[in-house]
């Protein structure tokens, strides 16, 4: 890594000069390429191929070309490699054993967007300690990446700093723009370009409309302001994505996965003809932030599904390998989460176990 900074400094020398204007607020230290970065830390050809599979799958999913459940589930943040690995391991065996009526997809979330301030992610701050060593935590999480793709699982991510997607986006099989960015245009025009499927959630006060008008946004073709691979700026000119559709993570009113929820947004979506599939975040304000409550509102989303409400083709659960949150601090607990709390792994299997089951009784 040192080597590909040093490389970047000799390329860019004025770029490690502080500004010598006392009211300026910014100092800026030079990162790696985004196509620097993909070279040094490179995909294999099956890779490639696996991940253009996965997203085929979560596409035809959201189609209604596979009627399997989609699951994005995994760790609010991750923070450790360690862990991240470790809960990798199971979910595939997990996701082996439910894969004829389940596709699971796991959460690698390395960006988090805050309500004011705090830790923003393994990608700003690798070390937890305020150090914000970015040009590690955007190696880091490639390295992660990279080997929790090759033990065969998908990888779902929030995008929420645009310029950060380039760094990572050939590694991701589904993505997220979170409540607090959906309304974004700049979060529009990136998804526009993304060669993934894109779930948009409501926003923080629950509407849906303004996930809705992204969707509607985002399929279109946009030329915005950005970097090249070579981090240029340029002019970039992306084609719409046209595999986006609904997250409902309910908001400051409640949640809003109940029945009556799930018909109005849908409803809502068909008004505005765009992809009718929906996606209930079992978390957040659909659980009201307490993980114990999540297997509550996915046995709700199971049961509409079950009783015909089509356009639930997938869930989202926050699960980590022991149940709850820490605050971060000197000694932190493995597998632990330090954002919001999640389910612990033995209960998150169970569920997804029993869910398993109950999709594979009503389809024999
Ligand atoms: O999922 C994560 C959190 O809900 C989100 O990042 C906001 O976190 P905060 O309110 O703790 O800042
Ligand atoms: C931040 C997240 O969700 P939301 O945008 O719904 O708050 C998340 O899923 O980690």
């Amino acid at each position: 890594m040192n080597a590909l900074l040093n490389a970047v400094e000799a390329a860019h020398p004025d770029s490690f000069d502080q500004t010598d204007d006392a009211d300026a607020a910014i100092v800026s230290q030079p990162l790696p390429t985004p196509g620097a970065l993909k070279k040094a830390i490179a995909l294999e050809p099956a890779i490639k191929e696996q991940i253009a599979h996965q997203r085929q799958t979560i596409r035809n999913i959201l189609n209604g070309h596979d009627s399997r459940l989609l699951v994005v589930m995994g760790p609010c943040s991750i923070h450790d490699r360690d862990s991240a690995l470790d809960y990798a391991r199971r979910l595939k065996e997990l996701a082996n054993e439910v894969a004829d009526s389940m596709v699971l997809v796991m959460r690698v979330y390395v960006e988090k967007p805050r309500t004011t301030v705090g830790w923003k992610g393994l990608v700003y701050d690798p070390h937890l300690d305020g150090s914000d060593n970015m040009a590690e935590g955007l190696a880091s999480t490639r390295r992660l990446m990279r080997d929790i793709a090759a033990l065969g699982l998908p990888i779902a991510c929030e995008l929420l700093q645009p310029m950060l997607s380039a760094y990572m986006d050939d590694l991701i099989s589904w993505a997220a723009v979170g409540a607090r960015t959906t309304e974004s245009q700049i979060h529009r025009e990136m998804v526009s370009a993304l060669p993934m499927p894109a779930g948009f959630k409501n926003g923080t006060d629950g509407g849906i409309q303004v996930a809705i008008d992204a969707m509607g946004a985002s399929r279109h073709g946009h030329r915005y302001p950005g970097f090249d691979d070579n981090g240029h700026p340029a002019l970039l000119h992306s084609r719409g994505n046209p595999d986006t559709h609904l997250v409902l993570r309910g908001g400051h009113q409640g949640p809003n996965h109940d029945a009556q929820s799930v018909e109005k947004a849908a409803f809502a979506l068909g008004a505005a003809g765009v992809s009718g599939a929906i996606m209930v975040d079992c978390s957040h304000a659909n659980s009201g932030k307490d993980p114990t409550r999540q297997p509550l509102v996915l046995d709700e989303v199971i049961r509409q599904r079950l009783n015909g409400v089509s356009s639930l083709v997938g869930v989202m659960l926050e699960s980590h390998l022991e149940t709850g949150k820490q605050p971060m601090g000197a000694a932190l607990r493995y597998g632990v989460s330090v954002t919001d709390g999640c389910l612990g792994w033995t209960d998150s299997e169970h569920h997804i176990r029993c869910v398993a089951k109950r999709l594979t009784e009503r389809s024999v």
